[in-house]
């Protein structure tokens, strides 16, 4: 059975795994997250999922590696991590009160092939004052989050409806994640029979 290594710093990603008892190696990577010229928000994300896994593949291991990438945009705009406050106050004036989207493209290799999937997701948050937006800034959660905001934090606060994958939205959309690693030989061990 192959071994599972997890392409990625973000504990939101490996906590999602062990929900379904994948305790992975962990082998974060820095790849170059720029958008090309004109690249569509879900091409991007799919190349950056490919890029995070390929990144981490070591040639001498019998090994599937997960690497995965998740957007907020409007349309054709891309809200990275806020850089500071007056960023996100930004962000949260134009997300307010409407639908945007969510994508988080998951990559998994075993070094030759590279299997992916998408999960597209709608988050509607309702609007938020700058007050609000000031004290969710301080309390330190919108700094490394896509859009600024965390659906499983604080952030809850501002989601009033969510079309798709809470899991997608978080960072890893588990349904999707584990029918491909199903398909790749590594069910999830939680939904394994224990045998008596
Ligand atoms: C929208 C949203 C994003 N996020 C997080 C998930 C991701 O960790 C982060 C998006 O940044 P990513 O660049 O996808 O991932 P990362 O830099 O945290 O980790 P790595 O590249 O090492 O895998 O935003 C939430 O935790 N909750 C949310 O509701």
């Amino acid at each position: 059975m192959p071994q599972l290594i997890l392409a990625s710093a973000s504990p939101r990603r490996r906590e999602l795994l062990a929900q379904l008892g994948y305790t992975p190696e962990l082998r974060p990577t820095s790849i170059d997250e720029s958008r090309r010229n004109g690249e569509p928000p879900a091409q991007l994300v799919r190349r950056l999922a490919r890029e995070k896994a390929r990144a981490a593949v070591r040639s001498d291991e019998n090994a599937l590696v997960l690497g995965a990438d998740t957007l907020v945009c409007l349309g054709d705009r891309v809200f990275g991590k806020p850089a500071d406050a007056a960023e996100a106050q930004q962000n949260y004036a134009l997300l307010g009160g409407r639908w945007h989207q969510v994508l988080t493209a998951v990559a998994i290799t075993d070094g030759q092939r590279v299997w992916q999937t998408l999960s597209r997701n709608a988050v509607f948050l309702r609007p938020i004052s700058p007050a609000e937006a000031h004290a969710y800034w301080v309390s330190g959660e919108p700094q490394d989050k896509a859009g600024g905001y965390a659906i499983q934090g604080l952030g809850a606060v501002f989601v009033r409806s969510l079309r798709g994958s809470y899991s997608g939205v978080m960072g890893l959309p588990l349904a999707e994640t584990a029918a491909l690693l199903s398909q790749l030989g590594l069910p999830p061990p939680h939904l394994q029979a224990r045998h008596e």
